[in-house]
């Protein structure tokens, strides 16, 4: 999984051009890092995470979860009226068709740990994630920056749970599903579609859109920086 992850900052598109999704994984490569090597993921992998910590992220990614389901819905809209690859409209869907089993899968777990999910109170950093994602939706939002940060949303996930299940990890028996959920290899192909259609539609768009999309991506780590410190049991 870790080559995975060099051979993400490393891809080239057809034309052997470095994409502009890679260009910025190595510029802002430490912002990414911070994202996918947090003190929470890390402590899953070491083993020495607090059960009660983890019952905390997964009661508020339940509710960040249903809140991601609109967002998509908007990126799967923007794809039918922008995109010129009929594809992209089956990988969204496809992103769509994980959620579904994602937030039953949310419940179960809740349930084996003891987590009651309606009385979950939506904490800060959550509601921010979460109106964040609502001013994505809007129709003023072009599709490649909706769709970089689509991509980068579901790629925080794949990359610090995939760390999790390497070798060398001593990730507790009772996490290893949450792990492999995310951390897959079929999470991992997914991501690198949402990766391919989002640098597709940066290669064509004009600087200031690029720009743009390059800001929403750096808000996306900072937001799951914020979400990851929600585990904090002082938080
Ligand atoms: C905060 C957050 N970011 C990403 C994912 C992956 N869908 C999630 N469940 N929660």
């Amino acid at each position: 999984m870790e080559a995975k992850s060099s051979q993400m900052v490393g891809k080239t598109n057809d034309n052997n051009k470095v994409g502009v999704i890679e260009t910025w994984l190595r510029k802002h490569r430490l912002i990414f890092t911070g994202a996918t090597r947090h003190p929470f993921t890390l402590s899953i992998r070491d083993g020495t995470v607090d059960f009660k910590s983890f019952k905390k992220w997964l009661g508020q990614d339940y509710i960040f979860v249903r809140a991601f389901v609109p967002f998509i819905a908007s990126v799967l809209v923007k794809a039918s009226k922008e995109s010129d690859d009929s594809s992209d409209i089956e990988v969204i869907l496809s992103g769509m068709a994980s959620l579904n089993d994602e937030i039953a899968w949310f419940k179960k777990e809740a349930s084996r740990f003891g987590v009651s999910l309606t009385s979950v109170v939506p904490q800060k950093a959550n509601v921010d994630y979460c109106r964040f994602l609502e001013s994505l939706m809007s129709s003023e939002v072009e599709y490649p920056v909706a769709m970089t940060a689509f991509w980068a949303i579901e790629a925080v996930y794949q990359e610090s749970f995939a760390h999790c299940l390497e070798e060398g990890s001593k990730t507790a028996e009772e996490l290893k599903e949450t792990c492999q959920r995310w951390g897959n290899e079929g999470f991992g192909r997914y991501c690198q579609s949402l990766q391919n259609i989002a640098n597709r539609c940066l290669e064509k768009a004009p600087d200031d859109l690029v720009s743009k999309a390059e800001v929403v991506f750096l808000r996306v780590l900072e937001h799951e920086v914020e979400f990851w410190n929600l585990s904090r049991l002082e938080a």
